[in-house]
């Protein structure tokens, strides 16, 4: 079991190196799948357990894959998949799993998912992935467990989302872009991670059109070939280190190209945090207290869910009260319990928390019960006086790689342990 031992009390200050997207590599994992000749690679791979259950995931379908973790790049040789069994064991560990059955459908006609997982946030439904797969011809057998995805060849169409699924949008891309015909894929997700992948399928020959406009038309060719792509930052990595100098009163430098960290830039500025680009470098500081915020979540362009905990942590330490509406998902509040534990004030009503800060944190044994409560409360660990325990630090491990040590170069005081329980 991995814990997480944070003694707040230090100003964060230095340059954090922001890593490579885990919203985006997955998808691109899958994508690799789908060249059946020459490898792929892949650099600014974000050395993360879920990138670790992607690599095994593939190894499990017949794939060769190196995984260089001093050089953050993967290579990837589909040209031997030979199983159409994504595993449970493997495949309920991470949700990007699911992103793994169009390359199964295209290069063995079928696909048996025998579990997804990802962050328990309440209902994460697949239905838009499988009604796109039936719209272009595939069977689709639910059973209680294991869903069975046949196709001998898919053929293009009409799809809507009832919402802008964002791993359905790219599996419904993927399944298109070898299908026969034209694809329009109506209400698509417009996250940055959605265009890299757009970007990268492009480069292996795949034709796409309308990224990022909500409608996007795929014709389908015949065959994709491998590339070398080079993964996005990730704005959620970015805006927890730029929380991180926030809530600590500190001085950071943010390094990753192209870095845009969007509508939770402008909430920090209002709160009162100080962001400066100077090239490809962002700096963030905070001198004064804090203001308090309102946010409701929402997909791209609005604030990232994934950023919503997090940022309850930093209402907590504001002065007054804010308000959080959560319109992603349906259980995403697990986070209050433990930072009530703390000392701060979080009500939970629905789908609505309200935060009445400032109350001053206290370190105290807490748990994580998905990547990003874990995260936060690495971040609440920053600012409480004495000693914070993170358990099941696992999952934070899911989506931050190396987040001691860099949080560490920056001056913070946090320890990552193994135990036996
Ligand atoms: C690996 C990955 O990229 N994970 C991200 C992805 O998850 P993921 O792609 O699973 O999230 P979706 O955008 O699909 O889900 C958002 C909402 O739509 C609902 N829905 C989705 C699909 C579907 O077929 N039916 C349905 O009802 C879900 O229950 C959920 O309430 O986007 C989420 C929302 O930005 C992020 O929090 C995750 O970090
Ligand atoms: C919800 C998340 O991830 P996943 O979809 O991989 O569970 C997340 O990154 O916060």
């Amino acid at each position: 079991m991995v814990r997480y031992r944070v003694r707040g009390g230090n100003a964060l200050r230095g340059t954090a190196f922001i890593q490579g997207a885990k919203n985006a590599v997955l998808p691109m994992i899958g994508a690799a799948l789908l060249a059946p000749t020459g490898r792929t690679v892949l650099r600014n791979v974000p050395i993360i357990e879920d990138v670790r259950r992607a690599v095994e995931l593939a190894e499990a379908i017949g794939a060769y894959v190196e995984l260089h973790e001093s050089e953050r790049t993967l290579v990837i040789d589909a040209s031997k998949v030979n199983s159409p069994v994504l595993p449970a064991e493997i495949a309920r560990r991470f949700r990007g799993s699911v992103l793994f059955t169009p390359a199964l459908l295209h290069r063995l006609g079928e696909a048996i998912v025998e579990g997804v997982g990802g962050c328990n946030l309440g209902s994460r439904n697949l239905d838009f992935h499988y009604l796109g797969y039936k719209r272009l011809g595939a069977i689709v057998d639910e059973g209680e467990t294991v869903i069975h995805v046949k196709a001998s060849g898919l053929t293009g169409a009409t799809l809507y989302l009832d919402t802008p699924s964002h791993t359905g949008t790219e599996n419904l891309i993927m399944a298109a872009a070898l299908a026969k015909g034209t694809t329009v894929i109506e209400n698509a997700a417009l996250e940055p991670e959605v265009l890299d992948v757009i970007d990268m399928l492009t480069k292996m020959g795949a034709r796409i059109s309308g990224g990022g406009t909500g409608f996007i038309t795929v014709e389908g060719v015949e065959e994709l070939h491998a590339v070398e792509h080079t993964v996005m930052p990730d704005r959620l990595d970015a805006g927890v280190f730029a929380m991180a100098a926030a809530i600590t009163g500190g001085e950071v430098s943010l390094v990753g190209t192209g870095l845009d960290l969007g509508v939770v830039r402008y909430k920090l500025e209002q709160m009162g945090v100080e962001f400066h680009r100077q090239g490809a470098v962002l700096h963030v500081r905070c001198g004064g207290p804090l203001r308090p915020i309102n946010i409701i979540t929402d997909t791209y362009p609005g604030f990232a869910t994934d950023l919503q905990s997090p940022m309850m942590t930093v209402a907590a330490l504001a002065d007054g009260t804010s308000y959080i509406h959560e319109r992603i998902f349906d259980g995403r509040f697990a986070l209050a319990g433990e930072l009530n534990k703390m000392g701060a004030n979080v009500e939970v009503e629905g789908s609505r928390a309200v935060v009445r800060g400032r109350t001053p944190l206290t370190g105290t044994q807490v748990t994580a019960h998905d990547l990003r409560s874990g995260i936060a409360l690495v971040l609440a660990g920053l600012a409480a006086e004495g000693e914070t325990q993170i358990d099941s630090g696992y999952l934070i491990d899911r989506g931050h790689a190396h987040l001691a040590a860099r949080m560490r170069a920056l001056g913070a005081d946090i320890t990552r342990e193994i135990s036996e329980r």
